[in-house]
Formats: C-alpha cells, structure tokens, sequence
C-alpha cells in the first residue's frame, strides 16, 4: 500500500450474472463531498482485508450483507487514484440480505439503469470516481455484448 489510505468501494449490481442497474450513493459528509456520488464503501482497517473491509463498510452503510464479484481492474496495483494519499478498489457485488438504506454517510440512495450512461455519468459524482464509472460501464456493456452474441 506504500503508506497510502486504502479505501474500498462497491459496485453494487442487481445480478452479478445480468447487470442491469446500479446502487449509487450520494455523500452526506464531509461538507466538501455532501452532494456528490460515489461507490458505498470507506476506507480499509489496519489488518483488514480488502473484501472484509467492503462487506463491513456495505453493512454499516446501507445495511446489506453482500456476494462479492469480479474486481473492477484498475491500472495499477493498489487500484483507482482518487487522491495523492488514497487510493480504491472496487468489486462487483449482489445483495445477498437486507434492504438498502441510506443509514450513515449518505442522504439518498438510487438504483440507476447501466444502460444509460449519459444518465450515471450525468451524476455529480466525487470528480476522481469519474474514470471508475467509465471503465465500470465499459466493462458491463461488453459482458452485455458478449452475453448476446
Ligand atoms: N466510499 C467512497 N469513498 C470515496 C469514493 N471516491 C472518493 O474519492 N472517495 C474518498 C472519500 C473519502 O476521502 C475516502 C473514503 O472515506 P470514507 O469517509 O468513505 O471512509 P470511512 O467510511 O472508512 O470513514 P471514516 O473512518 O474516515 O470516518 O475516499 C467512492 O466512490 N466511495
């Protein structure tokens, strides 16, 4: 991790065998993200695995217990740059138990139509989960081509 903040975020799909709609988040805190969208998740403890961690932060945050999917591959190691000292990684994931609910760190939770990527990308979402949401729709729309041919 090279001393950088190791944060985790997930990707939370319907079905991770059909993605068809995402669960997005939008931020109630801190006052410089209130507003903005992003992935549920935080930020990795010490000793913590990765995907301990993203199933910990998905329960404390919205409630859900989770199936973890395929990372979302990022260009380097330690995954996505989100700032000089933070780095994320993401999975796919399906609710395994629980209703989602906006219980701490965020106002509003919306489950958005993956085909519309005018529509998630329209989202003002935390400036560096950008290049995130791009790869994350590339990568669902050519597993939707590859289902169909
Ligand atoms: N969860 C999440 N954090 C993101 C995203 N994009 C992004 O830049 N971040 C930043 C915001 C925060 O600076 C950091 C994650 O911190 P957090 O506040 O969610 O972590 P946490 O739940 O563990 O909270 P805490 O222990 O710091 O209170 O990563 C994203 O899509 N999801």
């Amino acid at each position: 991790m090279n001393g950088q903040i190791q944060v985790v975020g997930g990707a939370v799909v319907d079905s991770l065998a059909e993605p068809s709609m995402l669960l997005v988040a939008r931020r109630s805190a801190p006052e410089q993200l209130a507003g903005l969208w992003e992935f549920p998740g935080g930020k990795v403890e010490p000793g913590e695995e990765p995907e301990a961690a993203l199933a910990r932060e998905l329960l404390e945050e919205l409630g859900i217990g989770v199936r973890l999917g395929a990372e979302l591959p990022a260009q380097v190691p330690g995954g996505w740059p989100l700032n000089h000292r933070a780095s994320m990684r993401v999975w796919f994931a399906e609710i395994a138990h629980g209703e989602p609910k906006a219980l701490e760190d965020h106002d509003e939770l919306r489950w958005v139509a993956l085909e519309d990527h005018s529509g998630v990308l329209g989202l003002p979402w935390i400036p560096a989960d950008f290049p995130i949401v791009r790869a994350l729709l590339g990568a669902v729309a050519v597993r939707a081509a590859g289902a169909r041919s």
